[in-house]
């Protein structure tokens, strides 16, 4: 990595170990970058590495970028390595990348996992010794530029490296620092998140059909409501408290819908979804 004027690491080259919908929301992120550790970084620069054809033809397509099978056909060293493979296939993936000795020799790139469950010591067992890890945990909505990502450092990882992980998921949404401990919290919170978002919006639609409303025409009010709430709050500051207040005239039906809401225990439903997540994470990374 190259160092600027302004003393924060830039990186030149980065290859991506997976090419589906995670791989694609990174490149997509680090070839839009303008500004930031990426900003630098256009197709020529990238290698994807992905056993699909398919997917390989789809990204190159896409993106410009040249692809490869497997990491270990990988034939340039580059600066940064993203792991987006699902994880029961990280050991394999981790293999190929040993194989490459441009990618494990004397100049080891930092590696930047996104895998659900799998913790920085099992790169850092699986790779060479010092290797650079910083852990990830992105949602969906990185394929759309608004991506809600937790990060934590790996024990060799620099604060430097940690800004270079933050650079990128920060081009494409939000990217908060956390301790390892907690990956399993934000897993729970935000990477499973976007399904329950989902799950309210089908019962949003379903309960207006209910009411005789056509199903897409539920189905666009309910999805808008839900974006519409959200932009409020990221745009006025405000805390849900307040903006859910100024919805509720006094006797009027939202404090009537609202308390139907809470009697009916959907805190309590969220909390338990929220748990249940949590202790599933967990679970998988024993
Ligand atoms: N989908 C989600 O909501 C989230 C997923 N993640 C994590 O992101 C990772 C990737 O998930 P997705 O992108 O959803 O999966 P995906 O199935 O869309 O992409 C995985 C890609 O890896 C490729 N692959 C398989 N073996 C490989 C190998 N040895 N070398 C190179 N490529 C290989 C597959 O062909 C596929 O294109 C997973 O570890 C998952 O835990 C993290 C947060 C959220
Ligand atoms: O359901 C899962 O296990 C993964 C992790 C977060 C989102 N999808």
């Amino acid at each position: 990595m190259g160092t600027d004027a302004g003393h924060m690491h830039t990186v030149a080259s980065a290859a991506v170990i997976g090419a589906g919908t995670m791989g694609c929301a990174i490149l997509s992120g680090m070839l839009a970058a303008t500004e930031g550790p990426f900003a630098a970084v256009g197709p020529a620069d990238v290698v994807a590495a992905d056993p699909g054809q398919a997917h390989r033809d789809a990204v190159a397509e896409r993106f410009g970028v040249r692809c490869v099978a497997c990491a270990a056909d990988i034939d340039r060293a580059v600066d940064v390595v993203f792991l987006c493979v699902k994880p029961q296939v990280m050991d394999e993936a981790l293999r190929q990348v040993n194989e490459n000795p441009l990618l494990v020799g004397e100049r080891m790139p930092l590696f930047v996992t996104v895998a659900a469950g799998l913790k920085t010591p099992t790169y850092e067992a699986a790779l060479p010794a010092g290797a650079r890890v910083v852990r990830a945990m992105p949602n969906t909505p990185l394929s759309v530029g608004a991506g809600a990502t937790g990060l934590c450092a790996g024990a060799c990882a620099t604060a430097d490296d940690v800004a270079v992980a933050c650079g990128l998921f920060s081009a494409v949404g939000c990217a908060v620092v956390v301790e390892e401990d907690a990956m399993d919290a934000v897993c729970a919170v935000s990477g499973s998140g976007p399904a329950y978002v989902d799950a309210f919006i089908e019962a949003l639609r379903d309960a207006g059909a209910s009411l005789g409303l056509r199903a897409e025409v539920a189905e666009t009010l309910a999805l808008q409501t839900v974006l519409g709430a959200a932009k409020l709050l990221q745009e006025t500051g405000q805390a849900p408290e307040e903006a859910r207040r100024a919805v509720c005239s006094p006797g009027g039906t939202t404090l009537a819908g609202l308390d139907a809401l809470f009697r009916t225990g959907f805190q309590a439903s969220v909390q338990a979804a929220v748990a249940a997540a949590d202790q599933r994470s967990k679970e998988l990374s024993a």
